[in-house]
């Protein structure tokens, strides 16, 4: 058992919580509400434009920048090129979402791209993490029943969740997210990206327990994230170091 990362997770919530961080989204065109409730209900603030007017101003001042490649099109492409510039230019953490890079060769392309500027986070389902390379000073998150947290020779799995977070669209995304808003009071990538999959999958795991179908887990999820106690962090992380 991975000791410190329980206890570091309720101070970062903590953080979260008192810190209010405002996150900037690129978020594809399906669940950008749901994002948006997620990231509040756990504490943060968040802004979602795609105008490639606007988004380097939102970017500059925000906390954290999360690219999500989901519905893909030519203006988000370019609001995602200024929203880069401007998070490298302030030294703002940003997190990678490769969503559905698996269907489409261009979007694998962009998103290999994409981790050669310098993302603090990589998080894909295990289609399509294996299709990219990642880069050793970007911290790799495969999520799934399992979720595996790797980044220069250290792996955490993060076994906890629930098994209707798949049925609900846009899980992944929120959980992008919610590591983006981590990465906004924590420097180390890895504590940060650990932390944030353990809020995520102890909230799943309270959410399970009420919900009877992903109609009834989309709202208790948000409800958990909202309640989600540091005690229930310590009585319920599951994680573990990936033995070598
Ligand atoms: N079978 C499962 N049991 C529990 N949690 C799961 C399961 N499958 C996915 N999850 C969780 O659902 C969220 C979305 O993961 P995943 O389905 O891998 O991504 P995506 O929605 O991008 O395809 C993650 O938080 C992950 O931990
Ligand atoms: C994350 C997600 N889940 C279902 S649709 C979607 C957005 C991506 O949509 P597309 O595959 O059309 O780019
Ligand atoms: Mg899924």
């Amino acid at each position: 058992m991975s000791g410190a990362i329980p206890e570091r997770a309720v101070e970062l919530l903590g953080e979260v919580r008192r810190r209010r961080p405002r996150i900037h989204c690129l978020m594809n065109s399906v669940v950008p509400k749901f994002v948006a409730d997620g990231l509040s209900a756990l504490g943060a603030i968040p802004s979602m434009t795609s105008s490639p007017e606007e988004v380097g101003h939102f970017v500059a001042k925000a906390d954290a920048l999360l690219v999500n490649l989901g519905t893909l099109d030519a203006q988000r492409r370019e609001a995602i090129g200024i929203a880069v510039d401007v998070a490298d230019e302030k030294g703002r953490p940003w997190a990678l979402d490769p969503a559905h890079c698996d269907y489409s060769p261009p979007r694998a392309a962009f998103a290999q791209e994409l981790l050669a500027r310098g993302p603090a986070v990589l998080r894909a389902n295990a289609a399509e993490y294996d299709l990219l390379a990642v880069p050793a000073d970007v911290v790799a998150v495969r999520t799934g029943k399992a979720d595996r947290i790797a980044w220069n020779g250290a792996v955490l799995h993060v076994e906890n969740g629930h098994p209707l977070t798949a049925l609900v669209t846009g899980t992944g995304c929120l959980s992008g997210a919610v590591i983006a808003a981590f990465l906004a009071v924590e420097a180390d990538p890895f504590l940060a990206a650990s932390a944030a999959m353990l809020v995520f999958g102890i909230a799943a795991e309270m959410a399970g327990k009420t919900a009877t179908g992903p109609g009834s887990f989309e709202p208790a999820l948000l409800d958990a994230l909202a309640s989600l106690e540091g005690t229930h962090i310590l009585q319920f992380a599951k994680a573990d170091n990936e033995q070598g």
